[in-house]
């Protein structure tokens, strides 16, 4: 079949421990509340609070539609379950489905700036649950369902599309119809399939299923084609066990009463029941290139790999993300609700829902460019049975999904706020986008292509353990862990982490065959300042970072990470006297701060306290070095208290050098100053400089000085609500990072995947 790949588990399945640590580390839970305006002064709590607020209070009640001018409704979406039939696991009530619905909240503002929040409501009565819901409706501009059985899931949506003035979506039914549906039709495309006379069997007869085939008969199946299984077998024409009138509306006249008499020689398969529902026999007696769904979550009703042992013809997707083909509604409710609140729609209707499954069946046929091609593990897909769909983190998703929606929604009627200018809109929609997320991915997945082999150098403390671990399990790469085998198995067992996976590496230094090799080129570094042979063993023997780093050094290992227990300079001095910089270079620390949408790289935050200006220009050039190897075109700006020689100073001269050398080195990236942070930073103030050479804000600020990087990236973390990771440490002959004392073990990771791509590059 064209554009076969061999099946491929994308990336590594979590551990249940590592999911409990996900969800209880820091705030417990995955959602936080901010302010979007200070709350600082008195003038500002009588401006958000009394007496101000009256005054959109009144401007409200006197026309509702100011509703989206004056307060967070226009983009907020409420999550709201009773937790009856959460994902495949069945009714677990209200309070154990808020991870999955705290989870669907996180989801709309990571992929489509949604902001939501999720409400779990302890009823199983209809009645009950549509009235708390009815009246929430002038909090939110769109109501998310989610996880609510069949069939009171169809009565309530019914009730609350009829008398609220929102969207109202089950996510469950239309959106996994949608996403379905776009895999479906591509599906049916590379098989050559006519959709007449193709025979579909749906095992599941609930919220989920019955919209699909509700959604593939409107496609043009024929009625006759489409066969529903529940947990009695085959919704037959006069079957009145377990029966509602949404399976009747489907019910076949057929011989066929059970699932594996329905399923032989059919066309498609959808599983939308719960694991382990369909049988290798089943999927055996298909029709040729059978196409199979299988999309119970959080496990499917039959794996890709039980499917590819008993045959190669078929086209296979479910529900997860470690998979090819993830046919799951996180493709859909961020960006459907995005295009709805966009136009302030008053509804999803069907335009809408058809819309979005067109566009993305389209997105996936198109030719994947460079900078989408990472969000696939860095192998570039070709449209085909291993790709009928597009990934979750393709970042094409944000602007082709709710442009073809908002439109829909405008041509059908039910804007009540039409986009003028499309494109515009597109561009809008693609600045949504998380930078840093699209960074991180990046970098993982071309480590990913190229594992490498990372040096944990505090291989004895437990999140270092924990972040050796997930190292591995994203298929990253070996981790070696240094310390005392026997205190590593203690603490882990303690903490309950399993150290006996392969590619974890107990290293003990102590023990090393490698001590003899390590000491000799210490001391051939060392013998000359001050260091005796012993010396150097005592180093090699009782150091983890001096031990790390000749790993690194004579090429036993391509990275190494540390510094949770020692300060950062401390930690830099042991590296180096290890490492050299690379010839030619200068050794800096780049931080990337992220803030608002916004990504910006400061230097130099780690190493050159007071740089003269040859050395603000090197820093200039490693700073765009490192901006280029992340995907960011450098616009360089550099930084002082004054801008173009106002006011003048002896700090600001030295930085007006640098620009001077900048100039006669000829470099090949943007650059210009010296300018305050404010012209460096905002396009208005910029502006009035029009002579300034930047082509747009900047995106790498070299500082005058150590004290101003270190001192302005931390205030952006405390005070600015950035993530700054880093500083990354720019320069040296072999890739080392060191993260700062007390990191959590996802900064860990994060700065291990950036060793070894450094190690990579
Ligand atoms: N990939 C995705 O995006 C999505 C996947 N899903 C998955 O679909 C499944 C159903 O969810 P949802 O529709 O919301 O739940 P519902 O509770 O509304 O429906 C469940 C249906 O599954 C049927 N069922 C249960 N066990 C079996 C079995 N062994 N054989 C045949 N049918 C069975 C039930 O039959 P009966 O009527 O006889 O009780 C019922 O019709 C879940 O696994 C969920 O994770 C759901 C939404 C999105
Ligand atoms: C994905 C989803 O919504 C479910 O499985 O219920
Ligand atoms: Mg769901």
């Amino acid at each position: 079949m064209p554009g076969t790949d061999k099946s491929d588990r994308s990336f590594s399945a979590v551990t249940d421990q590592e999911a409990l640590d996900f969800h209880a580390r820091g705030r417990p839970g995955k959602l936080e509340i901010n302010p979007t305006k200070p709350m600082a002064t008195q003038r500002d709590l009588s401006l958000a609070y009394s007496p101000g607020v009256a005054v959109p209070v009144k401007a409200i009640a006197e026309d509702p539609s100011r509703a989206f001018d004056y307060t967070a409704r226009g983009n907020m979406v409420a999550v709201i379950s009773n937790g009856t039939a959460i994902l495949g696991l069945g009714n677990l009530g209200a309070l154990a489905s808020k991870p999955v619905m705290e989870g669907k909240a996180v989801l709309f503002k990571r992929f489509a700036d949604v902001d939501s929040i999720d409400l779990e409501v302890d009823t199983e009565n209809v009645d009950e649950f549509v009235n708390c819901v009815r009246f929430l409706g002038p909090s939110f501009g769109g109501i998310n369902l989610e996880d609510i059985k069949a069939p009171d899931c169809f009565i309530i949506e019914q009730r609350l599309r009829e008398i609220m003035d929102i969207p109202v979506f089950h996510d469950d039914q239309h959106g996994t119809a949608i996403i379905a549906v776009a895999g479906l039709i591509n599906a049916l495309h590379l098989t050559g399939r006519d959709l007449k006379t193709t025979r579909l069997v749906c095992n599941g007869a609930g919220a989920a299923a019955i919209a699909c085939v509700e959604l593939v008969k409107a496609m043009g199946f024929a009625p006759e084609n489409v066969t529903l299984c529940d947990t009695k077998g085959v919704i037959y024409k006069g079957r009145t066990e377990g029966m509602n009138q949404w399976k009747s509306a489907h019910a076949v006249e057929t011989e066929a009463r059970s699932l594996a008499d329905a399923m032989e020689g059919a066309d498609v398969v959808f599983g939308l029941s719960v694991k382990g529902a369909l049988t290798e026999d089943m999927i055996r007696s298909m029709g040729d290139n059978p196409i199979i769904f299988a999309m119970a979550n959080p496990d499917p009703e039959i794996t890709p790999e039980e499917v590819a042992g008993i045959r190669d013809d078929a086209i296979m997707a479910t529900g997860r993300s470690d998979y090819p083909n993830q046919v799951n509604n996180v493709l859909g409710f961020p960006y459907i609700f995005r295009g709805a609140l966009d136009v302030r729609a008053t509804t999803i209707n069907d335009s809408m829902k058809i819309a979005a499954a067109q566009a993305l069946a389209d997105l996936a046929r198109e030719d994947v460019p460079d900078d989408v091609a990472a969000a696939y593990q860095g192998v570039r897909p070709r449209f085909g049975p291993q790709y009928i769909i597009p990934v979750p983190f393709d970042p094409r998703l944000i602007s082709a999904i709710p442009a073809a929606v908002a439109k829909a929604a405008m041509d059908s009627g039910v804007a009540q706020k039409p986009i003028l200018n499309m494109d515009l809109y597109a561009h809008e929609l693609s600045a949504r986008r998380d930078p840093i997320a699209s960074t991180l991915q990046r970098i993982y997945e071309r480590v990913r292509r190229h594992p490498r082999r990372v040096v944990f150098a505090e291989g004895e403390e437990e999140q270092v353990m924990r972040a050796a671990v997930s190292y591995v399990n994203q298929r990253l790469g070996t981790a070696c862990l240094l310390g005392r085998e026997e205190q590593m198995r203690e603490t882990a067992r303690l903490a309950g982490i399993d150290l006996d996976r392969p590619g974890i590496e107990l290293v003990n230094a102590r023990v090393s065959r490698r001590v003899e090799a390590y000491t000799d080129y210490l001391y051939s570094r060392l013998q000359r300042k001050g260091y005796l042979q012993r010396d150097c063993q005592r180093l090699i023997n009782t150091d983890r970072n001096h031990f790390g780093a000749c790993m690194v050094a004579l090429g036993d290992a391509d990275a190494m990470v540390t510094g949770i227990t020692r300060n950062y300079s401390t930690a830099l001095e042991d590296v180096r006297r290890c490492i050299d910089v690379k010839p030619g270079h200068r050794m800096i620390g780049v931080s990337l701060a992220l803030c608002r949408g916004r990504t910006v790289l400061v230097a130099d935050t780690a190493v050159i306290d007071m740089p003269n200006a040859e050395e603000l220009a090197d820093i200039a050039e490693e700073a765009s070095g490192m901006a280029r190897r992340l995907g960011y075109e450098p616009r360089v700006a550099m930084l002082a208290y004054s801008t173009f020689g106002h006011p003048t100073g002896e700090r600001s001269d030295r930085v007006r050098e640098a620009v001077r050398i900048l100039d006669k080195r000829r470099v090949d990236f943007e650059y210009d100053g010296e300018m305050a942070a404010d012209v460096a930073l905002n396009a208005d103030v910029m502006e009035q400089y029009p002579f300034c050479r930047l082509s747009g804000t900047a995106n790498v600020l070299v500082m005058p000085a150590f004290h101003s990087a270190s001192i302005s990236t931390k205030m952006l973390e405390e005070l600015g609500g950035s993530t700054v990771i880093g500083p990354l440490l720019v320069g040296l002959d072999k890739s080392v990072q060191i993260v700062s004392m007390g990191a959590k073990d996802s900064d860990i990771v994060n700065m291990a995947a950036i060793a070894a791509y450094n190690a990579a590059s």
